[in-house]
């Protein structure tokens, strides 16, 4: 274990403390839990993070170098289960170092749309609108769209820094004039007008000498001399430990060890503990802890504390495809983080038809490098020097599970987050429209300098089974996945948590992360995952 005040490595791991708070998982959510909850110089709060520190750690905290933490070290690296209609080779990359995903993801920075916070007061999350969940944003950020001025939604003394990703790559300038040919407008995001149409650079966390504003960067780093906070890193939880005598179980610890051949500590809380853990490995420790499905906990040997069904289902997630042309011009050699705009559009899924109106149903990343992880094994051409656009699905319908593999903590879960599976087959058919739309896109005269040869999908995949069959072999994912223990109205057995993110027949226990929310956000969620940390300790604070 490492610690920000005591010996920087702890021999031996049979140390028991007691907390008054202990939080599981230092990630997006989980930092901001932690440092919001010990500003009360009256309690004591612990955060517990499996991984490593970032602190002097180049390759995770500049935000340019983002990609050489897939598959590394610090990645949990997931692979999924064999996929039936979706692409099996694909990995669910996790972050293991502190920070979690904020520490080696792309920092894209989006406010949830207020439509997507009151549909989950809608679904039962009694509270979350976006009323009471705006005021949220606006104290997490220092953003440097912020005027100042009575009426600004934007912060402008939080700790997250966000940014407008400056105009430089000459080809994603002209991408954008070919939107605006093409029909889709250039706007501002992150305003309170949500864009069902538009496109523009990114606003990103980062600040402004290249480094992420990641939740640990943003909330960690200020505090790691504060007396009533303890950072223990390199510190992996294994279950979470309750007093059963006596009614309803609470939780008072977790167990710990400090590697997998390690023996195992206990960390007490005399009030609350607070997994976030992430939208895998949250249902996954709540299951190895007997919070779960009966059967499936059975089935491994797991006693029963609570049969919760809904914990590691709903599994959500933003499923992407990819289109890529060779670049006739030398691409960018330098990038704030190489995927540097979005463009929002309703396809025909999207207009009328869409269940969720004033919203979009697609999305889609510009990038300016190589993205051929899914397409060379399936014999596409590449090349060093291209770019390509990612349609993502929006609110995508399919819902898959992360499920134990067996009882031991050191296995890998099952995560199968059956893709493309949804009945009336809308996820695929906005993938379809959003190689359609990229195609258009790039077809527009702005691109003419930039638009050499399709690599992949190619001129002979046209119709719109061809592309389906495509997009189901190479897809990969925005890395979003969410819902696994999603928060919801009191008598809906299929939420493990209530509105307040308590765990339903237990005390003592809650979860705040991505895995809490009763449906993905429209935008990427890492800010609105912090958000939802933010809330978690006004909650507990609240009592
Ligand atoms: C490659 C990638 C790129 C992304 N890009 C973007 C982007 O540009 N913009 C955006 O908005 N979103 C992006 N996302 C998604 C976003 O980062 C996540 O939705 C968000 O970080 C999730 O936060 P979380 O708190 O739920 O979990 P995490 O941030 O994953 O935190 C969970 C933490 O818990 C720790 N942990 C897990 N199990 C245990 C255990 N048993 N004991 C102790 N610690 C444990 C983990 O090591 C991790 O640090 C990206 C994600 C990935 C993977």
């Amino acid at each position: 274990m490492t610690t920000n005040r005591l010996s920087p490595t702890v021999a031996s791991n049979t140390v028991e403390e007691t907390f008054d708070y202990v939080v599981v998982g230092g990630g997006s959510a989980g930092a901001a839990v932690a440092a919001r909850l010990s500003e009360d110089p009256n309690v004591t709060v612990a955060l517990l993070e499996a991984g490593p520190t970032d602190v002097d750690k180049d390759v995770v905290l500049q935000l340019n170098r983002w990609m050489e933490l897939l598959e590394s070290g610090y990645d949990w690296d997931y692979p999924i289960e064999p996929q039936k209609n979706g692409n099996s080779h694909m990995r669910h990359a996790r972050a293991k170092v502190l920070g979690g995903c904020s520490s080696h993801n792309s920092c894209i920075a989006f406010w949830a749309p207020k439509e997507d916070m009151d549909e989950w007061e809608k679904l039962g999350a009694q509270g979350w609108n976006a009323e009471s969940t705006y005021p949220l944003f606006k104290r997490l950020e220092t953003n440097d769209q912020a005027t100042g001025e009575p009426g600004d939604i934007h912060g402008d003394a939080g700790p997250v820094h966000l940014m407008q990703i400056p105009p430089k790559d000459p080809c994603g300038v002209a991408l954008l004039e070919a939107c605006q040919q093409q029909g889709i407008p250039t706007v501002q995001f992150n305003t309170d007008e949500t864009v069902v149409k538009g496109a523009n650079f990114f606003q990103v966390n980062r600040r402004e000498d290249g480094t992420r504003a990641s939740s640990s960067v943003s909330y960690i780093h200020p505090i790691l001399d504060r007396e009533n906070f303890t950072l223990l890193t390199d510190t992996w939880v294994k279950e979470i430990l309750f007093d059963d005598d006596g009614g309803v179980p609470r939780a008072t610890g977790v167990s710990v060890v400090n590697n997998a051949f390690g023996r195992a500590s206990a960390i007490r809380a005399s009030k609350e503990v607070v997994i976030s853990a992430g939208a895998i490995d949250s249902p996954k420790l709540l299951m190895l802890s007997g919070i779960g499905p009966a059967e499936h906990l059975q089935e491994h040997g797991i006693d029963v504390r609570v049969d919760s069904p809904g914990v590691g289902r709903h599994l959500q997630d933003h499923p992407e495809a990819v289109i890529a042309w060779e670049a006739k011009q030398p691409m960018v050699e330098d990038s704030t983080q190489w995927w540097e705009i979005g463009i929002f559009a309703d396809t025909l899924e999207g207009s009328g038809a869409s269940d969720r109106p004033g919203r979009p149903d697609l999305m889609m990343h510009y990038g300016s490098v190589p993205f051929d992880m899914h397409t060379l094994r399936q014999g596409y051409p590449t090349s060093d020097n291209t770019f390509c656009l990612t349609p993502n699905i929006t609110h995508a319908k399919s819902r898959g599970t992360v499920r134990l593999r067996s009882r031991d903590y050191r296995d890998k879960p099952m995560v199968d987050p059956q893709y493309f599976t949804d009945p009336d087959g809308h996820d695929m058919r906005v993938a379809v429209a959003g190689i359609k739309l990229a195609r258009e896109i790039v077809a527009q005269p702005a691109m003419a300098e930039w638009a050499g040869e399709e690599l992949f999908p190619g001129k002979d995949v046209q119709t719109d089974e061809q592309i389906a069959d495509y997009v189901q072999r190479t897809h990969n994912t925005v890395y979003h996945p969410a819902g696994t223990v999603r928060m919801g109205a009191a008598d809906d057995v299929m939420s493990p948590l209530t509105p307040d993110l308590r765990v339903k027949g237990v005390q003592g226990l809650r979860v705040a992360d991505a895995s809490v929310m009763p449906e993905l956000t429209t935008v990427n969620p890492n800010i609105t995952t912090m958000m939802i940390g933010e809330r978690c300790a006004d909650l507990i604070k609240a009592g």
